[in-house]
């Protein structure tokens, strides 16, 4: 912890939750919370999906106001709950969403909140530029102050918006699932910003699904359950079983031999997929694989790679530039897919990465989006709404989704089990094809293990399973065959058991400076 001493409490606190409550119609989603941040410390927040890390966060930045109980920020009570309230006390958060101005450059971004005026109050370029280099020096980024924002990737527009936190005067920090659009070397970098950060005395809570995460940054942690504390611990010493068991009340194992036990063992059956040759501008240089029933094929590869877009041609989003892509499925035989709609009726299902504008639709019930997958996969026109609640009713059972109704609208479900009913609506129609860009981003680890045996399960039953992800662990014990892509080619292919995270890492090195 750092010398610099930051505005806290009694107890060097930065933030002080006390005995707080929240309800939303049919849901008590905080019982009784106490959640306490020192300044220099980073303090992990975990809990499955629904726990109520979100909504704790929501009432200490001022976006939720709690039924009872108490918010501090430096010492101060938080006396009206208003997300301005909060950043004037110095709290800030650090969405997943991009939080910068697009037309502004990064100095301006980084100086934002506190934008330095010359004489009759003029902003100098210059000094602007002065001011940001100095501080994104302080932190150790070495990205162009004069930049465009606009040609800032996902985890540079979220180091400019750290700096920006800290150049406001930020003394906590909440960062919820920061982890999600980067990938390893990203991943090192920001963790190397947050303990720079904890040095200078701020106080950070960092929400996360994944133990390996928490272990290399957290000091200590807090596990949710059932919107209650189940307790707070220090990372160092405790064992990520007793976390599990916190979390989940039992340990949880994901390895290749749990996820598969019980499961049959799967022949390969028929092609269902046949890609030749694709291209797609400069970010797929010509592809080729097969896709055959009963296996899982991981596409994985470092951010840019183009494995993404692989995927989107796959399942029909996207008309490559060049090549062919060739179903064996269902209606559409006799001529190749063209539409996505012509895809999903000979049998693909798609789960896009960006949920937020391509999965869900938010302000429709877990029921109706459920519904969409077989909307997209049949002609029927008559809505049967009977049909849909009980389809939607077993997916909800079966992913454990955590809603009151299904008649709920999505909006209001935690992130999570939003992810769940997206991957509930394809499983729900039983796919021949199913391609999944990062099916468990943002999905605990128990429900991890459900949707993995259900994959396999599909699979089992004679679907061809595509899966994009850059979670180690997940293709491991998942893929049946892994092929790496790096700028837009597969360099190399390896059988799921031999994909150990040293293995990968190394061929996408290889296959980067090639
Ligand atoms: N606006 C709302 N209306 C109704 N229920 C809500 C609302 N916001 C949250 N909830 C419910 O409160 C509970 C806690 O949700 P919260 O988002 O805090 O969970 P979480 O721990 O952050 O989960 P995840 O890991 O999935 O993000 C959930 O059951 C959720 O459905």
């Amino acid at each position: 912890m750092s010398d610099i001493l930051q505005p806290g409490d009694a107890h060097g606190d930065v933030l002080r939750l006390d005995r707080v409550t929240k309800s939303f119609p049919g849901v008590r989603a905080l019982r009784d919370a106490s959640f306490t941040v020192a300044s220099g410390e980073v303090h992990a927040l975990l809990g499955e999906n629904g726990a109520g890390k979100s909504t704790l966060m929501k009432i200490a930045c001022g976006a939720l106001a709690p039924d009872a109980g108490t918010v501090h920020i430096g010492g101060v009570a938080l006396g009206r709950h208003t997300p301005q309230a909060a950043r004037a006390l110095g709290l800030r958060v650090l969405h997943q969403e991009r939080q910068i101005a697009a037309h502004l450059s990064v100095a301006e971004n980084v100086l934002l909140d506190r934008v330095p005026t010359g004489p009759l109050g003029l902003v100098g370029r210059r000094r602007t530029e002065r001011a940001a280099r100095a501080l994104l020096d302080e932190l150790g980024i070495g990205l162009d102050p004069g930049r465009s924002a606009a040609d800032l990737n996902a985890a540079e527009a979220q180091l400019v918006a750290l700096a920006r936190a800290l150049s406001a005067g930020a003394t906590v920090l909440v960062l919820d699932e920061p982890t999600a659009s980067l990938q390893g070397d990203e991943v090192r970098v920001l963790f190397d910003i947050v303990r720079t950060l904890a040095g200078r005395g701020v106080g950070i809570v960092f929400i996360s699904h994944h133990l390996d995460e928490v272990y290399a940054i957290a000091d200590r942690v807090t596990v949710m359950r059932d919107g209650a504390v189940a307790g707070t611990v220090p990372a160092a010493g405790t064992r990520p079983d007793q976390l599990t068991a916190m979390i989940f009340g039992q340990s949880v194992d994901v390895s290749r031999a749990a996820v598969r036990a019980g499961l049959p063992v799967v022949v390969r059956g028929e092609p269902l997929v046949e890609v030749e040759n694709i291209h797609l501008g400069r970010t797929v240089n010509g592809v080729s694989l097969t896709m055959h029933a009963g296996e899982v094929v991981a596409l994985t590869g470092p951010l840019g790679s183009g494995a993404s877009e692989v995927a989107q041609l796959v399942a029909g989003a996207r008309g490559p530039s060049a090549g062919r892509i060739t179903h064996a499925t269902g209606a559409a035989r006799t001529r190749p897919p063209r539409t996505r709609r012509d895809h999903a009726r000979c049998g693909v299902a798609f789960l896009p990465a960006d949920r937020k504008h391509a999965g869900v639709l938010l302000e429709h019930s877990v029921t109706e989006n459920v519904a969409l997958g077989d909307r997209a996969t049949s002609r029927r026109v008559l809505l049967r709404r009977r049909e849909d609640r009980r389809r939607a009713a077993e997916q909800v059972h079966r992913l454990g989704i955590r809603v009151a109704d299904v008649r709920q609208r999505v909006q209001t479900l935690s992130g999570g089990n939003q992810q769940k009913v997206v991957l509930g609506r394809w499983l729900a129609v039983r796919s021949r094809v199913l391609v999944l860009d990062e099916p468990t981003a943002g999905v605990d680890v128990a429900a991890k293990v459900e949707i993995y045996r259900l994959l396999l399960a599909a699979a089992a039953d004679g679907a061809a399973v595509l899966i994009v992800s850059s979670d180690f662990e997940e293709i491991h014990a998942l893929a049946d065959r892994v092929l790496v892509v790096c700028d837009g080619r597969v360099v190399a292919e390896l059988p799921g058991h031999e994909a150990d995270p040293h293995r990968v890492m190394q061929i996408e090195m290889e296959g980067r400076s090639a």
